[in-house]
């Protein structure tokens, strides 16, 4: 008599064949396997349904399990026939179509549905929610017929399938019933950010809308607010959440809440029968994320193979937004309360936030925009509960720099997690599997791992961590195999790039990404603005800035405050300002209501608190140049009084600070450039912490170079000491534009000197027939350049960009 008991598995899902591959793994011949799905599909990545509507890879692609493996596996499987009742008297499953399966065990995984809004209409043809293969093709069959989008919720499913149908081609408005976008994972000033992102891209936005009633005959036609005003679409997409698929379950009699309730071992209330995955609820929650279901997925396939385990505890979480050129990421407990502390920074210029919160030393949460390389690094902080205390700073300012100082370095970090830790969530790849495919089965790049084992192949986010345990398990055999590329969507690095760029005649941030093979059919908000800026670099004279490449900053020409305001620096020559300047300045200060005028450490004036459709009016009304303090160019040149005014003075350093500045007021470059000119050794202007610095000495003048006065501050290095005012001007210009052409885009003088050296670019510029071409290359950029005010000021169709979209919510003074 065979021994061999009975598993039937209802819901042939992810969370549900993860369990069985890992009980067929612990013990295959323990059980005799029959799987029901209600779709008619083998088991496939749900995850990757974004990436399918976007365009990015195809539903044959995203299979996890062929036919093959079903049989292979001696799984008997009955796809599209869902099951209709539970015995749990008589241990037998009744499927739809009538086939009646008895087991010893069974596993209810039938995962959740798309909440559909109760609302009047939403019956209705073309009202959809986004949950499987069948929403994804239906929505791209929409696309080829209708134009107008709707998408309801504004949270990761929302924003996926919005720029999914973008892509396909459709005009699409987002519906979200809160002030600011994803806020089940973001706080306000990075939900702002990313709609600002996002309406780059072309998403419309609704806030703090309620929808009301679904109108139209047998299809939708639009949609009413409660504030009675109206929307016409032809596709409504409701993604406001999801429901446990729990009425099987609670018809069989077992302990039902919001999910199927489940202790630490996934056992229901009724012996025999467990639940796993989105269905289940444990110790009061129901997971929608995949890790945590994998993890559940691990333990009751331990304990339905009889082998040691210590229970499912719960998980902390963290995600990943899977829209190509916006980098977000949020963990654990993001959200202040009265027992945490938090630390932020916001880098306006690079559009980059970042947020960590503590409680009694430890991080139990994090925010993250525009920059989401640490999100690996920081979820793990979250996850082994280390105590952080007097490491905060420096852990926000560059955990990917290697954790420097008192904590454990990442190689350290490394080594200390376990085996069998979930690396990567989305395809649920433990370190003990990467570690494995680098020793055993010879993958030395991340390529080869993400082939052989999937980590790294969903949302990205765990890529930084399967990189460091490359290095963690191939040490010196990963050489040349891991070099980076400029960011994740390609393997070239910025030499690589320039190079091809020049060769190819490449023209268009497109044509770089098509020739050049990106992953990424979009880029990301890395390589985007960097091929900009490599293009305007290569090609002056025909390059055409692309706006859509750029950041939020630098595409409205003014910076971008905390509180979704913007602020106004007009350039002050030298810091020389006049009376009917600072006249003109307070009068429109005052006109609108301007809350905050105050002078910047660059020797200018800063409105501040200004509202974005004001922006053009306030230029136009100001009649003053723009002075860049938004973008990756000149900033300030900041003089002292020198030998005017100043008793000690040897130089003019006003009429050199002033002459410099004239010259390359519109000089964009990789990184924020700031100069500064003093009259005397004394160096009021503090010079020697500037990109470059030109200071007075008795009849002659130093140029000190690669200074930072920023985080990091660096004192700059003596370039060359000159006699006149137009050697000064010959070196600072062909310095500038050496850095221009080989620096790494956002990469600041004082990085880019430390990494070449001084005496490189000495020796690259002590040839005066190369400083005098270097010279000529500038001016042929800056010949071409215009003010950015004054452009929009005059063209009806930029002007436009600056008033709000019916509907959205002025930002908050
Ligand atoms: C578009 C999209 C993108 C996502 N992106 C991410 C992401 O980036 N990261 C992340 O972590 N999570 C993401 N998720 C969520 C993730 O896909 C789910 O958490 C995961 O699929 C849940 O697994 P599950 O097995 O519990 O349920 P499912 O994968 O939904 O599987 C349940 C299966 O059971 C079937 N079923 C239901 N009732 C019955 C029945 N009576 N008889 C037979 N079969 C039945 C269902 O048809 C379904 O096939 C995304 C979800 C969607 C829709
Ligand atoms: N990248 C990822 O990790 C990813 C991607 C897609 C889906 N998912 C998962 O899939 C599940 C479903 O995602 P979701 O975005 O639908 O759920 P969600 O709960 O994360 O977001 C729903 C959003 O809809 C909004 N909302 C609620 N009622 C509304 C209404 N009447 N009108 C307008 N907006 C309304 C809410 O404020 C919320 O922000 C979640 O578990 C999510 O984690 C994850
Ligand atoms: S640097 Fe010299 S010249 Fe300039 S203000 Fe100071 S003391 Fe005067
Ligand atoms: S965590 Fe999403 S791909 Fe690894």
């Amino acid at each position: 008599m065979s021994t061999t008991k009975k598993l039937v598995l209802v819901g042939n899902g992810m969370a549900g064949i993860r369990t069985i591959e890992h009980i067929l793994k612990l013990a295959p011949h323990a059980y005799e396997i029959t799987v029901f799905g209600a779709e008619p599909h083998p088991n496939y990545n749900r995850i990757m349904l974004s990436s399918v509507l976007a365009g990015g890879t195809s539903i044959e692609d995203i299979v996890i399990n062929e036919w093959s493996w079903y049989k292979d596996n001696g799984i008997r499987v009955y796809p599209g026939d869902p099951v209709i009742r539970i015995d749990a008297e008589r241990k037998e499953v009744v499927s739809q179509a009538g086939v009646r399966a008895s087991y010893d065990e069974l596993i209810l995984a039938t995962g959740s549905q798309a909440f559909i809004l109760p609302l009047p209409g939403a019956d209705k043809e073309g009202v959809i929610g986004f949950r499987d293969i069948k929403d994804c093709e239906t929505m791209m069959a929409a696309s080829q017929k209708y134009r107008k989008a709707a998408v309801i919720g504004g949270g990761l499913l929302g924003l996926e399938a919005a720029r999914g149908l973008l892509n396909l081609g459709m005009d699409v408005t987002v519906i979200h019933i809160n002030g600011h976008l994803m806020d089940r994972n973001l706080d306000l000033p990075a939900g702002l950010m990313l709609q600002r992102e996002l309406e780059e891209q072309g998403m419309k936005f609704l806030l703090k809308k309620h929808t009301e009633e679904i109108t139209g005959k047998h299809r939708v036609k639009s949609l009413r607010f409660t504030d009675q005003t109206v929307l016409e679409t032809d596709l409504v997409v409701m993604a406001v959440g999801i429901r446990p698929q729990v009425e099987l379950a609670r018809q069989a009699g077992l302990n039902v809440n919001r999910g199927v309730i489940v202790d630490d071992y996934m056992n229901t209330s009724i012996p025999g029968i467990s639940a796993v995955g989105e269905c289940a609820e444990h110790r009061g929650i129901a997971y929608g994320l995949v890790a945590p279901l994998y993890e559940q997925g691990m333990v009751l396939a331990k304990r339905l193979a009889g082998s040691a385990t210590e229970g499912y505890e719960g998980s902390v979480t963290s995600t990943k937004l899977k829209v190509s050129g916006v980098d977000v990421f949020s963990a654990g407990q993001f959200k202040d309360a009265a027992d945490t502390r938090s630390i932020r920074i916001q880098d306006d210029v690079d559009g980059v936030y970042k947020k960590m919160v503590m409680k009694d030393g430890q991080l139990i949460g994090a925010v993250l925009f525009g920059d989401t390389t640490d999100g690996a690094s920081l979820f793990s902080l979250i996850k082994s509960g280390e105590n952080i205390g007097g490491r905060e700073k420096e852990i926000l300012l560059g955990v990917s720099a290697g954790g420097s100082g008192s904590g454990p370095s990442v190689t350290e970090r490394m080594a200390a997690m376990p085996d069998d830790e979930i690396v990567c969530g989305c395809n649920g790849v433990t370190k003990a599997a990467i570690g494995d495919a680098v020793l055993n089965k010879g993958c030395n790049t991340l390529g080869a791992i993400k082939s052989c084992t999937k980590a790294s192949a969903s949302c990205g986010g765990c890529k930084p961590i399967v990189e460091s345990l490359l290095v963690h398990y191939a040490g010196d055999a990963v050489g040349e195999q891991v070099k980076e590329g400029i960011c994740g969507c390609t393997s070239y690095d910025r030499d690589e790039i320039v190079a091809q760029i020049k060769e190819m005649g490449l023209k268009t941030v497109k044509e770089v990404m098509n020739v050049l093979g990106w992953n990424e059919p979009e880029g990301c908000s890395k390589c985007r603005p960097s091929l900009n800026y490599y293009l305007g670099m290569i090609w002056p004279a025909e390059y055409e800035d692309e706006r859509v490449s750029k950041f939020t900053n630098e595409r409205y020409h003014a910076n971008i405050q905390k509180d979704g305001t913007y602020s106004v620096i007009p350039r002050i020559y030298g810091g020389v300002t006049s009376p009917a300047e600072l006249i003109k300045i307070a009068t429109v200060a005052e006109k609108y209501d301007v809350p905050m005028v105050k002078f910047t450490g660059g020797q200018r004036l800063d409105l501040l608190g200004v509202q974005k459709e004001n922006l053009p009016k306030i230029w136009e009304e100001l009649d003053m140049p723009s002075g860049f303090g938004y973008g990756k160019a000149l900033r300030t040149v900041k003089t002292c009084v020198g030998n005017t005014f100043c008793r000690f003075g040897t130089q003019d350093s006003i009429e050199m600070g002033i002459r410099l500045e004239k010259k390359l007021d519109k000089m964009v470059a990789p990184a924020k450039v700031k100069l500064a000119v003093s009259g005397c050794p004394r160096n009021c202007a503090e010079a020697t912490i500037k990109d470059l610095g030109v200071v007075a000495i008795d009849g002659a003048w130093e140029l000190h170079v690669g200074g930072n006065g920023g985080v990091k501050v660096r004192a700059a290095e003596l370039l060359c000491t000159v006699k006149t005012d137009a050697e000064v001007e010959e070196w600072t210009y062909a310095y500038l534009q050496y850095y221009r052409e080989n620096a790494r885009w956002n990469e600041r003088t004082a990085a880019w000197i430390e990494r070449v050296g001084l005496d490189h670019v000495k020796k690259a510029l002590e040839d005066r027939e190369e400083r005098l071409a270097l010279v000529e290359r500038l001016e042929l950029t800056l010949g071409r350049t215009v003010d950015p005010w004054k452009e929009i000021i005059e063209d009806e169709k930029l002007r436009k960009n600056f008033t709000p979209l019916a509907g959205t919510q002025p930002a908050a003074h």
